[in-house]
């Protein structure tokens, strides 16, 4: 495993007055699958969108990409330095098809044997490619997940963002995400995840963190959190 490739470093978030991330620190490494657990309104969306500058966030502390800060980088440029998001909900548009979500989102790859484009996609998920010219809302909320991370993909990036993929798809799609996130960082892509679904996250990851009000009360291997029910029934309530 090699250097972080994210690095954030005391980050606090506001919504206005409200104090949401408090003192948030973690790492994640090159070709790293990290995840950060936490029940419903802990803080994992705002973790993701403090990263990416999304909303109306006020936030301190530093985010670092490869040695190099953000702080004070906007949105675009954030994502065309090669982090992507795949939102909780999926936020796909009713007027694009799903052909027409991946090529708006197509960043060529730096190898073009290597890169992800709408065909690779289509490939590996051949349930979209037979829907392509369907809008991207009239997909099951299974195809709408894949078809959010094959967005996310084919802008050809260095480390994923994934809010919550568990949520509104079956046991069958969940498994192939989760493989799917095993193959990307054995293909050079590294993942932050952030998750409620325990069973997800311990096994797509092999380090986690635990959110609980805004702070990371837990951080180890996801083998030591896999072991530690009692850390799970404390911080996830399970
Ligand atoms: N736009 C907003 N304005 C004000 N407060 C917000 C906003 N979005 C989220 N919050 C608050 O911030 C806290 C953290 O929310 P966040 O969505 O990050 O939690 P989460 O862990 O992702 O939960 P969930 O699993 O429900 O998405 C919550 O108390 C929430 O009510």
């Amino acid at each position: 495993m090699g250097e972080a490739i994210l690095k954030i470093n005391n980050l606090n978030s506001y919504y206005g007055k409200s104090h949401v991330l408090q003192e948030v620190s973690l790492t994640v490494n090159s070709l790293e699958r990290v995840a950060v657990l936490g029940r419903n309104g802990m803080g994992k969306s705002t973790l993701l969108k403090s990263i990416l500058r999304l909303q109306d966030i006020k936030v301190e502390g530093d985010v670092l990409f490869k040695g190099e800060t953000l702080n004070q980088a906007k949105t675009y440029e954030i994502a065309k330095k090669g982090i992507a998001y795949v939102p909780q909900g999926w936020l796909l548009f009713p007027s694009l098809s799903v052909e027409e979500h991946l090529l708006v989102a197509y960043r060529p790859g730096k190898s073009k044997a290597k890169e992800w484009n709408p065909e690779r996609i289509f490939e590996l998920f051949p349930e979209i490619a037979a829907r392509r010219k369907v809008s991207g809302t009239k997909l099951s909320g299974g195809e709408q997940q894949i078809l959010a991370i094959g967005r996310a993909l084919v802008s050809n990036p260095e480390i994923l963002l994934m809010d919550e993929p568990s949520e509104g798809i079956s046991t069958m799609v969940i498994d192939r995400v989760i493989d799917l996130c095993h193959q990307l960082t054995e293909q050079g892509i590294s993942i932050l995840i952030v998750e409620q679904n325990l069973e997800l996250a311990l096994r797509v990851a092999q380090r986690v963190y635990v959110l609980v009000n805004g702070r990371i009360v837990y951080e180890g291997t996801a083998e030591d959190f896999r072991a530690d029910k009692e850390s799970q029934h404390q911080f996830l309530g399970v």
